[in-house]
């Protein structure tokens, strides 16, 4: 059981009000990313789940167990609260072997020597190092210090993890490898992980919820896909998906419960389910439509309802190809560039003509004025 409340959570240092008003609550089982730009407080907040900052204001329960109440100036040791850390830096004890590093801990709780050697090689071999037991940390590189940091805190099935960028020092294949490694971990387990990471692929490919920070608070708590699907505003929006979403002006107006909207991309009416409840101007206003990449196909020849558009740059990447379209909208007369993904390769010259096939369902709209969605997208 790892529950945890964070509530009303504010953390200066000095004149810079680092986390304002933070409420988050990580459930038994999650497995929590906090992601965000860097500066925006996702350390600073795991370190006060830790134990290792002191908020100024707010209080946390541990399994319904009190841990911080600023009000009475009670804050519970670190080691009083059942944590297993890995930080980005990664303090194996110098002194030790990469075996003794991770049995150490196992020593203290008495077990056996043949059920710690179990533990350690399973540990060892999750993260790819059974090899490296008899090495000392001097004699192993910063990914692979890295992962025994990892296999160290992963040794006893730990109930709640927290790790602080634990991949940011692997090269791209074992990122991979060590992403799995960690979700079966969690999936197998049911520990309860809470990750902080200014990667956003590392958020989407193994979290079950994802809180996302800015500027010291919380902007959007939701899992994966709908974080993809429906960033909450035009910095979330901007921040997810690589490539990055397309931002094309636009117009809408509410009439009754429909939402007429235009950009050079086409008209669109949008039903009452389809909007958020963002308050939104009366009459005409301006909007941004949010478009993935991937939400627009290319065509090569004309049909009714694709969009006419040129070719002004083809980047052939392998496994998809990015093509930079230019779009005229016909009512103001401006040129629209557009990033369209292609999955394979497909050639394109510049200049050529080609039509965009759109899925219309799948746009997010956000009001220019206040920068938050106001049109949900479907799958
Ligand atoms: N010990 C400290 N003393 C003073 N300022 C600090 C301290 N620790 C963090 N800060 C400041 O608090 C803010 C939040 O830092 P924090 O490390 O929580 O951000 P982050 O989102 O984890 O960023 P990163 O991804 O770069 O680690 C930053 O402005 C940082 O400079």
């Amino acid at each position: 059981m790892s529950k945890i409340e964070l509530m009303h959570i504010d953390k200066f240092f000095g004149n810079n009000h680092v986390l304002k008003d933070l409420n988050l609550t990580i459930e038994d089982g999650d497995f929590m990313t906090l992601l965000g730009p860097s500066g925006c407080g996702k350390t600073t907040t795991l370190r006060i789940i830790a134990g290792l900052e002191r908020p100024e204001h707010g209080n946390m329960l541990m399994n319904g167990k009190e841990i911080i109440n600023s009000e009475v100036d009670y804050y519970a040791e670190p080691s009083k609260r059942g944590l297993n850390l890995v930080f980005q830096s990664y303090a194996l004890w110098p002194h030790m072997t990469v075996y003794d590093n991770i049995a150490f801990g196992l020593k203290i709780k008495k077990l056996s020597s043949a059920e710690i050697k179990r533990y350690v090689m399973n540990a060892l071999e999750r993260m790819r190092m059974e090899e490296y037991g008899k090495r000392y940390p001097n004699e192993l590189s910063g990914g692979q210090q890295q992962r025994v940091a990892i296999a160290r805190a992963i040794a006893y099935s730990p109930e709640l993890l927290l790790l602080d960028e634990p991949l940011s020092n692997l090269d791209a294949k074992l990122r991979i490898d060590m992403r799995v490694e960690l979700k079966r971990l969690h999936q197998e387990l049911g520990t309860t992980i809470i990750y902080v990471t200014h990667d956003q692929v590392e958020a989407l490919t193994m979290s079950t919820k994802i809180a996302v920070f800015s500027k010291g608070c919380l902007s959007q708590l939701v899992e994966p896909m709908e974080l993809y699907m429906n960033p909450i505003d035009l910095i979330n929006a901007d921040f997810i998906g690589n490539p990055r979403i397309n931002f094309l002006d636009g117009k809408a107006c509410k009439q009754g419960n429909k939402l007429k909207t235009y950009c050079s991309l086409g008209s669109y009416i949008y039903d009452a389910k389809d909007m958020t409840d963002e308050v939104t101007p009366t009459g005409e206003f301006n909007c941004i439509f949010g478009i993935r990449p991937e939400q627009v196909q290319i065509e090569k020849e004309p049909a009714d309802g694709l969009i006419a558009a040129t070719v002004y740059a083809n980047q052939l990447a392998g496994s998809e190809t990015l093509v930079t379209v230019h779009i005229l909208d016909s009512q103001t007369g401006k040129s629209d560039e557009v990033l369209v993904k292609q999955i394979g390769i497909e050639d394109y010259r510049t200049g050529q003509k080609i039509y965009l096939k759109v899925k219309p369902d799948r746009f997010n709209v956000y009001s220019k004025e206040s920068t938050r969605l106001i049109k949900y997208a479907r799958i």
